[in-house]
């Protein structure tokens, strides 16, 4: 899979996007065909229990994105580039998209929109493929709040405006987050790159969902975007009190589970 690749599925096949944060996860989603893998600031909240995603750094991104591309070395992944280490200058924005391609993603991807397009564009010209994400951006949202965008005529007409502004300006993909239907379907309609939705209803040219959230693992998040395809905090949660059970009665560790001596007497027989 590549850039060229996601291009040409534009209108042909939808593009499959989960998130992962390690190693073992992104094995997972490698076996599992997924056509790319997102190694987002959402770690904030699920990998390290942060209420946001402002508090996330690039020490901290560098770590998981590296175990990713470990696990999936031959899937297309996109570092999400976290707050403050691209809204400061163009300087610090390209160092730090440079040290998320050096520790093995494929693109960066960063939230804005017409204002971040400048931007984007000298990221592009420097040979780093960038992503955009518009709608919800979740960087923001002590500024904006967290509500879907794309509900009123001026929203609409700046996401438009927003998405043309960041194909112009060399983002070979665009993520929409919490957009409305219609809106999502006309920016889908308006630009060459393909949009990954996230809430952005069924006409983007693919979707991205959260790791913890789509396997259930994360059981009081239940945006009403999310489907959860699986439940994943009971079944761990299940194995884990068998295990502990198990433990305390003695069923385990069995015979089968323990090393034993050489035994003296056979290896006299010889
Ligand atoms: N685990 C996780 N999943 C995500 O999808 C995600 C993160 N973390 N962290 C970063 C952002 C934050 N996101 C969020 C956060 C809250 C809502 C939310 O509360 N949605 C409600 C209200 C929407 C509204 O009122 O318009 C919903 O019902 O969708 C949605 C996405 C998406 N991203
Ligand atoms: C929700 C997706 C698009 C994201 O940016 C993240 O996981 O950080
Ligand atoms: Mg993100």
């Amino acid at each position: 899979m590549s850039i060229k690749c996601f291009l040409k599925m534009k209108n042909k096949e939808k593009i499959a996007m989960i998130t992962a944060y390690d190693y073992i996860s992104a094995k997972i989603a490698e076996a599992a065909g997924i056509d790319m893998i997102l190694v987002g600031d959402s770690a904030s909240n699920v990998m390290l229990g942060n209420s946001d995603t402002i508090k996330i750094g690039m020490d901290e991104m560098l770590i998981f994105i590296k175990a990713v591309k470990m696990g999936a070395p031959n899937t297309f992944v996109v570092g999400d580039m976290p707050f403050l280490s691209y809204q400061i200058s163009e300087s610090e924005a390209i160092k730090n998209a440079g040290l998320i391609l050096k520790a093995g993603a494929d693109a960066v991807k960063l939230e804005g929109g017409k204002n971040v397009a400048p931007l984007i564009r000298k990221m592009v010209e420097y040979g780093i493929p960038v992503m955009g994400h518009i709608g919800f951006t979740p960087q923001s949202y002590k500024q904006i709040g967290i509500s879907s965008k794309g509900k009123t005529k001026t929203e609409e007409d700046l996401l438009i405006e927003s998405a043309v502004a960041l194909d112009d300006a060399g983002a070979f993909s665009l993520v929409l987050e919490m957009v409305t239907e219609p809106v999502a379907k006309k920016i889908t309609e308006s630009i060459s790159i393909p949009t990954i939705g996230i809430g952005a209803g069924r006409f983007c040219d693919g979707q991205v969902l959260v790791w913890h959230d789509f396997l259930g693992l994360n059981r009081d998040f239940e945006p009403k975007f999310l489907k959860k395809y699986l439940n994943g905090f009971d079944l761990f949660k299940k194995a884990i009190e068998n295990y502990s059970k198990e433990v305390k009665d003695g069923t385990f560790p069995s015979i089968k589970n323990v090393f034993k001596p050489i035994d003296i007497e056979s290896s006299d027989q010889k």
